[in-house]
């Protein structure tokens, strides 16, 4: 079988990040006069040397446990987040639901932000004049389409948001746990929406907890341990060392 193009390279990635610790004026003190020697914080790593591909059409789950970089892995694919060192690289348009509400103005009514939004992710005034209905009526919005979002439930901007991402048919669409926050039957549409994308051979990543909705829809599962890649195989097998059933 040949491979299909590469949609997403991460090569020898690490993600380092400051923990400030709160010290005593004395310990301040004598790091000021010996010479301002040594670091006052201490560095923690995220994400320590890990490198995989997927390729087009693929439906990966990054799998770990609480802490285990999954959501610093996704943010570096998305670009909101640099790695320190390697590469990250996609290929075609990425839509990501990260963070509920992220890239939403709270004193913008939420038909602005379906344009503001849609902007950001690529699409074009006449596709969002186009799309706009169709992305208002899958979000079941209704008539708080005219309402600033600020005034929105966590729900209401998933909703809003992941019509507006998943109606710009990314090439490579990214998922964090966020779809959790959304109604059992608005669940059941992303999911199917997702499998459509799928299907017609779109690239997920996807970052979840729930381990047996994440193998309906992934085959392959990477799983991280404290920033390092453990397993990059089939989801089953992620799922079972995660579970620590291997
Ligand atoms: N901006 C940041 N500044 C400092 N530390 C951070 C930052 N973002 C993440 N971290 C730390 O990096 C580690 C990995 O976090 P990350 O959110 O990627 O984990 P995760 O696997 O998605 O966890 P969860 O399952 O709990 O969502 C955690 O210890 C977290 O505290």
């Amino acid at each position: 079988m040949t491979a299909t193009p590469l949609a997403i390279t991460v090569r020898d990635v690490r993600k380092d990040f400051v923990l400030r610790h709160t010290r005593s004026m004395k310990e301040a003190f004598m790091w000021l006069i010996k010479g301002r020697r040594g670091d006052l914080s201490e560095k923690f790593t995220a994400i320590d040397d890990v490198s995989f591909d997927v390729h087009e059409g693929e439906a990966v789950a990054l799998l770990g446990l609480n802490g285990s970089g999954k959501s610093t892995m996704l943010k570096m694919i998305s670009g909101v987040m640099m790695p320190d060192s390697g590469l990250v690289a996609t290929r075609g348009r990425v839509a990501g639901l990260i963070e509920v509400g992220a890239g939403f103005h709270p004193d913008l009514t939420g038909r602005d932000n379906v344009y503001l939004n849609g902007a950001i992710l690529g699409m074009t005034a006449s596709e969002l004049d186009e799309k706009f209905d169709a992305i208002v009526e899958f979000s079941e919005i209704g008539q708080f389409i005219d309402t600033e979002v600020k005034f929105y439930s966590s729900g209401m901007y998933l909703r809003l948001a992941f019509a507006v991402a998943i109606h710009t048919t990314p090439d490579v669409f990214l998922v964090d746990e966020i779809l959790a926050v959304g109604d059992e039957p608005f669940q059941k549409k992303c999911m199917d929406k997702i499998a459509e994308l799928i299907a017609a051979g779109h690239t997920l990543v996807v970052v979840s907890h729930e381990l047996d909705k994440v193998a309906d829809i992934c085959d392959r599962g990477i799983l991280l341990e404290h920033g390092r890649k453990v397993v990059d195989g089939s989801v089953t097998d992620a799922i079972k060392r995660l579970r620590g059933e291997d």
